[in-house]
């Protein structure tokens, strides 16, 4: 049964309280040169739910990323996951406490095969070291186990068909279908996931979101950074916006994207454009057409946010 209870405490705004946080981030800054690239005063992340994290380019939101899951350093800060303070903790550990991550490109090993892939993902599983190191026959024994759990979990993302071939000779969405698996056999908690959708084909796109959901579905949290609007009004619980490193808004979807922050940050002079509604996003794209000056564009397939010299670019 869906727990309808509601994701925060007292009034929602950015920063504000949840009723079950899973992370909680304070006061974290990283500056690149004069950059201000995250200045996040206060955020919460509600414990098994699904919260998208939205910007326009250049936001904050990979670095952000990146610091809370030691990936990179912040000026200053602290967050705290299950109640324990990650500040300085290696990306390794992040992952063996039970916080994963995945990237906007990924990083499968194409020279390993598939299977092989996976195996490397319970590397970071607690005990892993101590276990091959101190009894070798028990090692034996949990390396089978290993195999099961990749075969398992290969077989949901419909990649065990793919299990001997090179990682290389996948699909741009087989990747992120593989790396997903991969993160999940450290049997994490909260799952990131740097911009899912980017660069799958079509064909995938619902066996993704299928997956997003079925992670919630197993008790897990996901956290996870997307462009594609449908995909945020999909699938996500709660939306947190990003703009110039700091969090400007955050609620329920719906009012999320009828947020003036969130209108300003995505839109600059286009206020007209109602980002709740599918149309918005076409009038939007019309729009910015006629504005090459503009740096927040929109793809036909609903992705905000790419630059329309970039997206020239790429056609
Ligand atoms: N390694 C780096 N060196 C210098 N500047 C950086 C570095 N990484 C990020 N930045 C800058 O920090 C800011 C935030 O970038 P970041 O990639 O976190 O944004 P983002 O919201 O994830 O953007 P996108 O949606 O394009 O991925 C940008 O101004 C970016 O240029």
């Amino acid at each position: 049964m869906s727990d309808t209870r509601p994701i925060a405490v007292g009034d929602i705004g950015p920063g504000c309280s949840k009723r079950d946080p899973i992370l909680v981030a304070k006061n974290v800054t990283r500056t690149y040169g004069g950059i201000n690239a995250v200045d996040v005063e206060h955020v919460e992340i509600p414990r098994h739910k699904i919260t998208a994290l939205i910007g326009p380019n250049g936001a904050g939101k990979t670095t952000l990323f990146n610091l809370l899951t030691g990936f990179d350093t912040p000026q200053s800060g602290e967050w705290q996951f299950e109640g324990k303070g990650l500040a300085g903790v290696s990306a390794y550990k992040v992952a063996r406490l039970g916080m994963v991550r995945t990237f906007q490109l990924t990083k499968v090993m194409g020279k390993l095969t598939v299977i092989e892939n996976m195996r490397l993902g319970a590397a970071s599983q607690p005990g892993e070291s101590l276990w091959r190191a101190l009894l070798p026959p028990l090692w034996r024994s949990r390396e089978r186990e290993i195999t099961e759990q990749a075969d398992v979990l290969l077989a949901k993302f419909k990649l065990d068909t793919k299990r001997s071939d090179y990682a290389a000779s996948l699909s741009g969405g087989q990747r992120k279908l593989l790396e997903m698996a991969r993160a999940l056999m450290v049997r994490p908690k909260l799952v990131m996931l740097d911009e899912p959708m980017a660069g799958v084909n079509p064909a995938l796109t619902q066996s993704l979101l299928d997956h997003i959901k079925n992670l919630k579905a197993e008790g897990m949290t996901v956290l996870f950074v997307e462009h594609d609007m449908h995909m945020v009004r999909h699938i996500a619980d709660w939306v947190v916006v990003m703009a110039e490193g700091k969090v400007v808004a955050e609620g329920p979807p719906e009012d999320v994207m009828k947020d003036q922050a969130v209108i300003d940050a995505y839109l600059g002079a286009h206020h007209d454009v109602d980002l709740a509604d599918s149309e918005g996003f076409e009038k939007l794209e019309a729009e910015l057409e006629h504005d090459a000056e503009s740096s927040v564009g929109m793809e036909p397939d609903g992705v905000v946010g790419r630059r329309i010299d970039e997206r020239k670019e790429q056609a």
